[in-house]
């Protein structure tokens, strides 16, 4: 009986891309960086022993060239251990994820690349249009807590929504889930969605929040991605095609479009994406594919430049590890990976350009090195090896290979 896990720590970079300089991320390195900042706080050093275990800091060292704080005495890990670069251009979730899957996108995402007045007029007049608004608000490259900070009053008094885009390829919308409210925001999303058809952009992302002006405006787990399907079946398609289940777990069936999902397990926070991983294996029969997106390390804490709190939500992590290992049957494989980095000590609020770790252990398996690799979608090769699948387009299986 084979059965597959995948977890993908939203944004886990350990080191920059060979070619991250045509990003402006030469030196980025979300690991490196978290575990110094770490390191010199008062806090004192990451302590990872389970992800240590699978070779997290091992493979960041194999990526970078050298130790991270706190990290230069990890002994040989227990499980398989290497790192990937992205062939894919652009840093960006679906083709993170999708190149992850085997389909590795051969040609850039659209971008709004204006930092202000950022969308097309006539595509802001379309959507006012279409979705009875009176406007819009934003216009421009943001930070998500930021725009909200500062226009949150406005818009709850006016009603128009806020509109904003980053250098990732996505037009997000964030409005009050009361005095918006949340099914007329994804209905703004689904109108967008529509619209943005000539401009090739990735993903529409609703962002709700509530609060006021006076204590301050959050955002809620009611998050929706709108994302372009995936342009070639995936992985996810081919355990589907072979009778077997897809289990998505947090955000993975809307970065996938729904494509080769079986069933889709909302849960928000990385606790409860835990726990719906862990009620998902306990129920996964064979051929079954069980993926998770832990999307805090990325929206919570790389986006948001808190290298702390990244090292605290690792650690937290780390320690759900062992119940999710003891779970493991025979026939069983544990991965995990990222789609791409956010340094939380890098300029700006934008993704970074890293290679990411490819961990695997499951019962039986040999502890293998599997060097540094040059596409993600050598992820999805293994798991579709694993799972007794014909070998997908793209990838070299890191089981055999
Ligand atoms: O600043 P927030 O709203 O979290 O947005 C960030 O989240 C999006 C998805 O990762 C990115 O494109 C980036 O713009
Ligand atoms: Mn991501
Ligand atoms: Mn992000």
């Amino acid at each position: 009986m084979a059965r597959a896990v995948w977890l993908v720590l939203d944004s886990l970079g350990i080191g920059n891309a060979p070619d991250a300089a045509d990003y402006g991320d030469a030196g980025a390195d979300t690991f490196g960086h978290i575990a110094a900042a770490c390191a010199a706080a008062a806090r004192g050093p990451l302590r990872l022993p389970q992800l240590t275990r699978l070779g997290l800091p091992q493979a960041h060292a194999l990526a970078t060239g050298r130790a991270a704080a706190g990290f230069e005495d990890a002994p040989a890990p227990q499980g398989l251990w290497g790192c990937m670069a992205e062939r894919a251009c652009g840093k960006d979730t679906p083709s993170g994820h999708w190149e992850s899957a085997g389909v590795v996108l051969d040609r850039p995402f659209g971008l709004f690349a204006s930092p202000q007045d950022s969308f097309p007029p006539e595509l802001l007049d379309a959507l006012v249009a279409r979705a009875g608004l009176s406007g819009v608000l934003g216009d421009c490259h943001a930070s998500g807590t930021e725009i909200i900070a500062r226009l949150g009053g406005e818009h709850v008094a006016i009603g128009k929504p806020i509109v904003y885009t980053s250098a990732d390829s996505v037009f997000q919308v964030a409005a009050h889930e009361q005095a918006f409210g949340l099914e007329r925001l994804y209905e703004v999303c689904r109108i967008t969605r529509e619209l943005l058809e000539p401009y090739d952009i990735g993903r529409v992302i609703a962002r709700p929040f509530t609060g006021d002006a006076r204590t301050g405006f959050v955002r809620t787990g009611n998050r929706r991605d709108y994302a372009l399907p995936p342009p070639a079946p995936t992985l996810l398609d081919a355990v589907c095609a072979a009778g077997g289940e897809v289990v998505a777990v947090g955000k993975i069936s809307d970065i996938f479009a729904a494509r080769g999902v079986s069933r889709k397990l909302p849960a928000s926070g990385h606790d409860a994406l835990f726990d719906t991983t862990l009620a998902a294996l306990a129920q996964a029969g064979d051929g079954a594919l069980v993926a998770t997106n832990f999307v805090d390390f990325d929206s919570v804490y790389g986006h948001r430049r808190d290298a702390l709190g990244y090292g605290a939500a690792l650690e937290a992590f780390d320690a759900r590890l062992p119940q999710l290992l003891d779970a493991l049957r025979p026939g069983d494989l544990l991965a995990l990976s990222a789609d791409h980095g956010c340094d939380p000590t890098w300029p700006g609020s934008d993704h970074t350009r890293e290679r990411v770790p490819l961990l695997a252990f499951g019962p039986g398996l040999a502890p293998r090195a599997l060097g540094r690799r040059d596409s993600f979608a050598d992820l999805g090769q293994g798991i579709a090896t694993h799972l007794g699948l014909p070998p997908l387009a793209a990838g070299r299986c890191f089981l055999t290979d």
